[in-house]
């Protein structure tokens, strides 16, 4: 029997065992499947295995070669075997690896690192006050998230993004900002993706004759410099990206200038620092104080043991509201494959749909579906310990409706009435922050990072590529002569579509 089947099989055998049963026969449950790491605590009780059930998980963990597999990670191995390169964003955030290439690749974001705060030491000396961040995807949300969750107010800096191609995006950005104390960083590892041309060439012709103050106003982060140089930005103002950091993954590298700018560099070597701080537990810890290896493991249980289709993700913490939108890239991107390493079909289902929102906001849409849907979602509820808001009330409050959704989730609660009846037994697990400090916000993203790798050993396929992304991209290229008359599409729908539009255009 496969791993993944024995996995199945004790499913079918807890079929009959909510959580609350499990927490009834098993009282040290709540304090044995919790693991803290650093700044990070996270309780795994509330998930759907027993003991056996997690011998079987942890059966699979060394099948599947988990505690190597982190090894080849951090020395650099070629992990990202479809596109024969290293996934080496671990030597951004510290020497986790005595391997050359590993160590060469630290000193090489390092260096990175020096020329950022150069940059923006001669920003901060300039009359600027905000900076237009331009990029998508990976050039975008982790900045995004990262500036979002950890700006202070009264920064230096504001700092705004731009990414969708809709033009409106960048009118609404650029829109009460003021060109003479503005600038701007395209980010685009391939300095090749149409929304960023587009959105940049609109932020460059916004700052007109400013773009040249201060010796230059325009920055770009690329691996490609000479596509940048040809944007028309010098290369001393062109930060590096690498092929062996992938764009999902590469917020801790000079992706991360916007959040060096929004947060100051001593707050962004702190965010380093935390991630550093999992990447050396993902690597050295045993297997069962693993929280890292937990965590993947909690997700395989759900996805391949129960079948659950989707997981939500919920931060009670308004400051980390863009978590979802950042793991919706992170876990789906990396997870959403269908062809093992090797080319072979695989036989088990990979990536459910991530989707979520912060609480409380979120109890009062979509939960009732949680609480009462039926379709069961596990889910990651995220809690900050201490909050500095100044609000106490309101931070007890909040945490109290974490607690409390955990609570009912997962015990439920009987009713003659069925409409008032909640089945409980929904999994989810717990993960508080002691604060949101940016050392907590670095090991959280991190946690996440290895989880997913780890989930793509355990299936056999690439976390690092994203074929599935171009052959829309591609069509696209291929309707825009047809948007402008000059050419009709292949596809009848298509150009159906494409007369309606003319039509009504
Ligand atoms: O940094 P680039 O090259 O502009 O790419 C942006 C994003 O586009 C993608 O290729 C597809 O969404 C992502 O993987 C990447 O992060």
């Amino acid at each position: 029997m496969s791993e993944f089947a024995a996995l199945r099989s004790h499913a079918t055998r807890l079929a009959g065992s909510p959580v609350s049963r499990l927490l009834q026969d098993d009282p040290g449950r709540a304090s044995r499947l919790a693991l803290r790491v650093g700044p990070l605590y996270a309780n795994f009780a509330r998930q759907g295995f027993d003991a056996s059930a997690l011998d079987a998980l942890f059966v699979l963990a060394e099948d599947a070669g988990f505690a190597s597999a982190m090894r080849r990670l951090l020395d650099g191995e070629t992990v990202n075997a479809t596109e024969g390169r290293a996934a080496l964003h671990t030597a951004l955030r510290g020497a986790t690896s005595d391997a050359p290439f590993a160590r060469e690749c630290v000193a090489q974001a390092a260096a990175a690192r020096t020329r950022m705060a150069e940059m923006i030491g001669h920003l901060a000396a300039s009359d600027v006050t905000d900076i237009v961040s331009v990029g998508i995807g990976g050039s975008d949300l982790g900045p995004r998230l990262v500036a979002d969750a950890l700006a202070l107010p009264g920064a230096r800096f504001r700092v705004h993004f731009l990414s969708n191609v809709d033009g409106n995006a960048a009118r609404r950005t650029l829109a009460g900002l003021d060109p003479a104390k503005t600038a701007a960083i395209l980010i685009s590892k391939t300095f090749g993706t149409q929304e960023t041309l587009l959105n940049g060439g609109i932020v460059r012709d916004w700052l007109g004759d400013a773009a040249a103050l201060d010796g230059g106003r325009v920055y770009a982060v690329s691996a490609n410099v000479e596509r940048a140089a040809a944007f028309g930005i010098a290369p001393e103002r062109i930060l590096p990206m690498w092929d062996w950091v992938g764009g999902r993954y590469s917020l801790w590298s000079a992706v991360g200038f916007p959040i060096a700018l929004a947060i100051g560099m001593d707050r962004f070597e702190e965010l380093l620092a935390g991630a550093a701080e999992l990447d050396a537990h993902a690597a050295g810890a045993a297997p069962r104080e693993n929280l890292v290896f937990l965590h993947a493991l909690t997700a395989l249980w759900n996805r391949n043991a129960l079948g659950l289709a989707t997981q939500a993700v919920l931060p009670y913490d308004e400051r980390l509201k863009l978590l979802p939108n950042y793991l919706q890239q992170l876990v789906m991107e990396s997870l959403g494959k269908s062809a093992r390493l090797d080319g072979a079909p695989l036989h088990e289902d990979t990536v459910p749909v991530w989707w979520g929102g912060p609480g409380t906001d979120t109890q009062h849409s979509f939960f009732q579906a949680l609480h009462q849907g039926t379709q069961v979602v596990p889910a990651d509820f995220i809690g900050v310990v201490r909050s500095d808001d100044g609000y106490a009330q309101n931070h007890r409050a909040l945490l109290a409706n974490l607690l409390a959704q955990t609570q009912a989730l997962a015990n439920g609660q009987a009713s003659d009435d069925p409409h008032r009846a909640y089945a409980g037994n929904r999994p989810s697990t717990l993960i508080l922050l002691d604060a949101l400090t940016p050392h907590a916000l670095g090991a959280l993203i991190a946690l996440y990072e290895h989880s997913v790798y780890l989930q793509s050993v355990a299936w056999g396929i690439n976390a690092f590529d994203q074929f599935g992304v171009e052959l829309g991209k591609q069509v696209a290229n291929t309707l825009l002569p047809a948007l402008e008359g000059k050419a009709r599409a292949d596809d009848p729908v298509t150009q159906a579509l494409l007369d309606e539009i003319a039509t009504r255009g």
